[in-house]
């Protein structure tokens, strides 16, 4: 469902060009659930943003369920993130003036979903993620675990194709980053989700089926199709299945750190919702611009949810 042939990816910083991505090739399955692993300044993060279709390689195709995402305009790729692509990052990107429940809607109203419909299905994901009963909370009044729930839950509302989960247990402890991991495996096999978690931390990749691993831009994991000119890494071993999420080293050597500063998270993006709340995307299919109905902005979003009682629904509420 994922695929990148010889993507390749340069920055340009007046006239000198940094060449941080070489030849990339591999293909994620429909519903795999894969680590992108890699030192810092590795290329991870703008990879990712390459993957979910916020920047364009210099060089390469990367298609989704068939569809080349690098030659759609700047508008298709807005509809195509909102239709099929989950976020999960490190420092959760909750908003802190809505509630839980509403933060986990937030993707809906900006899908222009009824009222009742979206607040059903936000409670629905949170009980799936255990914190159903925070739903009236504010995110400062959750732990960073319960947070980065909320953000799980977030990203899951409207179904998409695939979730990049960035960092996504960087700011916890040892027994959160555990449970924040056993959530999105059992949500990777009970909705088939397609998961590409970006990681620097082997405990993490170690718990995962499959792993791509980046070293200085170029990829090296064994007999995963890389390109040609990446250099094979004789002491990197591919990372066994490990049906059960608990934490052992594999015999990785992780690359070393480089010193190059770390890219931000990209904006936070909300994809579009099927009609259907436990249906599932059988497959990608992008729609031209022009059928995305017309989505209010953010702020009129986080209005429009603010207005949103927490008791009961009014009479002559929409849905
Ligand atoms: N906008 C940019 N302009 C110039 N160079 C950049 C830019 N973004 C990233 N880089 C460089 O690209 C390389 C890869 O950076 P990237 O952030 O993708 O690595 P990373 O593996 O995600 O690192 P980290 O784990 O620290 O987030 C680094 O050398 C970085 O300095």
């Amino acid at each position: 469902m994922l695929r990148l042939e010889n993507v390749s990816h340069s920055f340009k910083n007046g006239s000198e060009v940094l060449k941080v991505l070489h030849n990339i090739e591999f293909e994620v399955k429909e519903g795999e659930m894969i680590a992108l692993l890699g030192s810092s300044g590795s290329g991870k993060s703008t990879l990712l943003n390459l993957m979910a279709g916020l920047m364009k390689p210099t060089e390469g195709h990367i298609y989704i369920a068939g569809q080349d995402i690098v030659k759609y305009s700047e508008n298709k790729l807005a509809v195509f993130r909102r239709k099929h692509i989950g976020f999960i990052f490190q420092a959760y990107e909750l908003i802190p003036t809505l509630t839980v429940r509403e933060n986990v809607e937030l993707p809906l109203v900006f899908q222009s979903v009824p009222r009742s419909k979206r607040r059903k299905k936000a409670m629905e994901l949170l009980e799936i993620t255990g914190i159903g009963d925070k739903a009236e909370m504010y995110p400062s009044q959750l732990s960073g675990g319960q947070q980065q729930r909320v953000s799980i839950a977030r990203s899951l509302i409207t179904e998409p194709s695939v979730i990049f989960a960035d960092e996504p247990t960087g700011n916890l402890d040892t027994k959160t980053e555990e449970e924040i991991l056993r959530i999105m495996m059992t949500l990777n096999q009970s909705m088939n989700t397609t998961f590409v978690i970006v990681t620097h931390e082997m405990e993490v990749a170690a718990q995962m089926k499959k792993t791509i691993m980046l070293r200085d831009g170029y990829l090296v994991t064994p007999g995963e199709g890389s390109g040609p000119e990446a250099p094979r890494q004789p002491e990197v071993i591919a990372l066994a299945a490990c049906e059960e999420p608990v934490v052992h080293k594999p015999e990785v050597v992780a690359p070393a750190a480089s010193e190059e500063p770390a890219m931000h998270s990209p904006e936070v993006i909300a994809p579009a919702v099927t009609e259907e709340p436990g249906a599932r995307q059988p497959e990608v299919v992008v729609p031209a611009a022009s059928e995305e109905p017309a989505a209010p902005e953010p702020a009129d979003a986080a209005q429009e949810l603010q207005a949103v009682p927490s008791g009961p629904e009014k009479a002559g509420d929409e849905s």
